[in-house]
């Protein structure tokens, strides 16, 4: 019998345990504020960040939404992060990625107040993540580790694939199962463009984390029997919908969902978790700031 991992119940199971910790910090008069910033109009950016919002509104967490035309020169979107970096109300700090092409996104990460940063991808948060002393976990990885504890899958000891090596996704993934801790311990293999034979190596896995961005790049003859599949992607292809696209994994998951043990679905997986991730990012900021210690799920 194939489980399949509902993110969604997960993500609200988060959400309603960060509930105490908003009040807890609002009533001190600390509401918890985030501030993202939009570059340009990438309909799939403009979609993420207004599910952000919806989510800290549900939650009471206050949100901030700067938009910065796409076209703009790149000295408006680092004039609005140093004044949200300087603003004592603001708690959290995230430019949506991509940035537009003629923004140096590096130069980006390093714009944010590492204390500010609820991405964790300024270089400050990224290299603590490596030494083992992480102050935020970027969020899909560390949704990822809580759909691992929602299906009571402790990572040690096996061999996990880890498919794309981005800085959001990829890399952190890597990083926080190779770490010697709680949902860590895992034998990584992070594989990508030029890894020859990627069959091969996700046959021999017990965990595959398919985040390489490609629509369905995985099936289920890649796979081997029992596996756990976590599928990062939110492909949008175009298709005969009201929408005119669909939602597609990076897994093609009738077949995958044929040979995997558990499986995320898309939508309804991952993407969920990175939002509640985000919460918890915030919540856990506006304690640090503020000095008032707060339960984190
Ligand atoms: N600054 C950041 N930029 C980006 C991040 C990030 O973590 N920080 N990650 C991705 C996009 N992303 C968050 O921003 C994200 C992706 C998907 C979802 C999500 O809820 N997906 C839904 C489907 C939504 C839809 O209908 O399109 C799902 O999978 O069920 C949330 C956040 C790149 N940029």
């Amino acid at each position: 019998m194939t489980t399949v991992i509902d993110g969604k119940a997960v993500a609200a199971d988060i959400r309603e345990q960060l509930t105490n910790s908003v009040e807890t910090l609002s009533g001190e008069g600390e509401t918890p504020t985030l501030a993202t910033v939009l570059m340009g109009n990438d309909p799939a950016s403009e979609t993420y960040v207004s599910m952000k919002h919806r989510d800290c509104e549900e939650l009471g967490i206050e949100a901030r939404d700067v938009r910065i035309d796409g076209d703009a020169p790149a000295d408006e979107l680092f004039e609005a992060v140093e004044n949200l970096n300087a603003d004592p109300a603001v708690n959290g700090v995230l430019v949506q990625m991509p940035v537009p092409d003629h923004v140096d996104k590096q130069a980006v990460l390093q714009s944010i107040d590492p204390e500010k940063d609820v991405d964790g991808f300024h270089p400050e948060n990224v290299g603590r993540l490596v030494a083992g002393d992480a102050r935020y976990k970027p969020c899909t990885p560390h949704g990822i580790q809580k759909l691992f504890e929602s299906i009571d899958l402790d990572p040690a000891g096996k061999d996990v694939v880890v498919v794309g090596r981005s800085d959001i996704v990829g890399k952190p993934m890597a990083n926080l199962l190779i770490q010697k801790e709680d949902g860590g311990n895992a034998t990584v293999t992070v594989c990508h463009s030029r890894t020859e034979d990627l069959a091969a190596k996700t046959q021999a896995a017990d965990v595959v984390v398919a985040a390489a961005g490609v629509p369905e790049l995985i099936d289920g003859s890649m796979l081997s029997e029992g596996v756990v599949v976590i599928d990062v992607g939110v492909n949008r292809v175009d298709a005969d919908t009201e929408k005119g696209y669909e939602l597609v994994g990076d897994v093609e998951y009738e077949s995958a969902a044929e040979k995997a043990s558990a499986i995320t679905p898309v939508p309804g997986g991952v993407g969920p978790m990175t939002r509640a991730m985000l919460l918890y990012n915030t919540v856990k900021a506006t304690s640090r700031q503020e000095g008032i210690p707060v339960d984190l799920p």
